[in-house]
């Protein structure tokens, strides 16, 4: 069953080892066919050193799962509340990366501190709140979602065009239109993060990069009117 998706699905995981975005088991990729509503994610405490393609797992949008040997990830109840509210998702990624980790640790958003940033998210990379203890005892992955969700509707985020969260105490989750450009989100993410630290570093006193840089450069890459692509 979906075969297509489940390869695509196994070889974005597989890029996250090789990007250096994980440690042991800690990470999960997934990708949905908006046609069955079936998603396939990576099964739950796999070591990336053992997974193969066929330890795969596919789940319906009702949490039941539809096939596969293993349990899905942990982390499965989050991507199924992202894909219901958002339909243009259509890959999710998490990774425990240490620099974006280090941003959610610390509770901050990523502010937009270049171009860099600006080419792929549009705006400050948004850290979501610290869930309270009634949340994190009763489903802490479901309400990680719907937290991540309250986020972005709060703010009146576009999730498309800043396709990724920091979450609090956890760890960062980028998406992309399928699971390939899902973890390409995670792998840059990491890189912003890595140099937002630094940018405070060097000058604590620095300041958001203005809003003209945050337009020129994202929708220069996205969107109707973007210079890239055909
Ligand atoms: O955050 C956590 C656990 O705290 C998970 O993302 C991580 O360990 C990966 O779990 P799975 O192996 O995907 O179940």
């Amino acid at each position: 069953m979906l075969e297509e998706l489940k390869k695509q699905v196994y070889e974005a995981n597989m890029e996250l080892p090789r990007r250096g975005l994980i440690t042991y088991t800690w990470g999960n990729v997934s990708g949905i066919d908006r046609e069955t509503g079936y998603f396939v994610i990576k099964p739950s405490g796999v070591d990336y050193d053992k997974l193969t393609l066929d330890d795969m797992v596919v789940m319906d949008l009702d949490g039941n799962k539809i096939e596969g040997n293993y349990k899905p990830s942990s982390d499965t109840p989050t991507h199924l509340e992202l894909y219901k509210k958002y339909p243009e998702i259509g890959g999710i990624a998490h990774t425990h990366s240490s620099e974006a980790t280090s941003w959610a640790q610390a509770g901050r958003d990523i502010p937009l501190y270049g171009t860099t940033h600006a080419d792929h998210f549009y705006g400050s990379i948004p850290c979501a709140r610290k869930l309270t203890p009634e949340e994190i005892y009763s489903v802490y992955e479901k309400n990680t979602g719907l937290v991540i969700i309250e986020t972005f509707e709060k703010r009146g985020i576009n999730p498309m065009h800043t396709p990724g969260v920091l979450c609090t105490n956890h760890g960062p989750f980028t998406w992309g239109k399928d699971a390939t450009e899902a973890v390409q989100n995670a792998v840059v993410l990491e890189e912003v993060a890595k140099m937002a630290t630094k940018t405070e570093l060097i000058n604590p006193k620095v300041k958001p990069a203005p809003d003209c840089i945050r337009d020129k450069h994202f929708f220069r890459k996205h969107g109707a009117n973007a210079y890239y692509g055909q």
